[in-house]
């Protein structure tokens, strides 16, 4: 153990807050100024719902030179993944509200996102342009995004992570667990894949329902909503600028020339500090 994970371990324990945007939930490390605590380990502990926090993403915020400050994603099975559009919001959010602009850029896996405050308490990122090329989903092989050759021919699109997204005619008649644990293994996506299941209700709204990478159902997914707006746009079922209705409550997203803008809110739920012996336990 280095001094500064001792210090970690000492009385003061981890600090954390405790974020979500629409449901999706966060624990959110500030480790600017110090080294990043996060592991693996330390992540799928943290991530249990039983013995640790609970979460669906953990961000990690860290110090950047060429902006705001850097945020990494990690999952609860501890993976990392790119983007996290509910994420980016939440840490937008501290961000905002600590430098008092309208307006910044973060870094994340995905690239520099711009973050701005929408009003109302909503935050808006342009979440970049969709990646529309087989290797940058990734897919296994060269082949065309939509339709896939998978059972429902769904469409493929990345936002820094992979997405693989099924139009169907009822999504609440969709068993997402189980279809989407198979999507998300098929070998077509050599990094696995997030799935969204889509009904199109009209061309400026979606249901959209959500099996995330990492291995469980979430009430929402950023990236995935931009994904599924791209896919059902591209197919002519939707205008760029769509309503995603998720189980957790609506989000914006405006394919824009400049890339695909989510807007939705970020919410800050408590403020705690993780024990000692659970880091220890995490080996960190
Ligand atoms: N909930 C996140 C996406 C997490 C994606 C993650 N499960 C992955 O492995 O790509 C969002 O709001 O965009």
């Amino acid at each position: 153990m280095d001094g500064d994970s001792s210090r970690l371990a000492g009385p003061e324990g981890l600090r954390f807050l405790k974020m979500h945007g629409l449901g999706n939930d966060f624990v959110v490390v500030d480790a600017r100024g110090r080294p990043d605590p996060v592991t693996p380990a330390l992540a799928r502990a943290l991530g249990d719902r039983h013995r640790g926090v609970g979460f669906d993403q953990l961000a990690v915020i860290r110090d950047d030179a060429g902006t705001a400050a850097a945020v990494d994603f990690w999952n609860s099975d501890g993976s990392r993944a790119a983007a996290c559009g509910n994420a980016t919001r939440c840490v937008g959010r501290l961000l905002l509200a600590e430098s008092g602009a309208a307006g910044l850029d973060v870094r994340t896996g995905r690239g520099i996102l711009r973050v701005e405050d929408a009003g109302n308490g909503l935050i808006r990122v342009n979440m970049g342009p969709p990646e529309l090329s087989w290797d940058r989903v990734p897919l296994a092989r060269e082949m065309a995004l939509d339709p896939l050759p998978i059972a429902g021919g769904p469409g493929a699109a990345g936002m820094g992570n992979p997405h693989c997204v099924f139009v169907v005619p009822d999504v609440n008649a969709v068993d997402i667990c189980v279809r989407g644990a198979a999507v998300e293994h098929d070998p077509l996506f050599p990094e696995r894949t997030n799935v969204e299941f889509v009904q199109v209700l009209d061309r400026r709204t979606i249901r959209m329902r959500v099996w995330e990478r990492g291995g469980m159902v979430t009430f929402a997914c950023g990236s995935g909503a931009c994904a599924a707006a791209v896919v059902t746009a591209r197919r002519g079922l939707t205008e760029r600028n769509v309503t995603v209705k998720l189980d957790g409550g609506d989000l914006g997203i405006d394919w824009r020339e400049d890339g695909v803008w989510m807007t939705g809110p970020a919410t800050l739920v408590f403020e705690g500090r993780l024990a000692p012996e659970i880091l220890a336990g995490a080996g960190a």
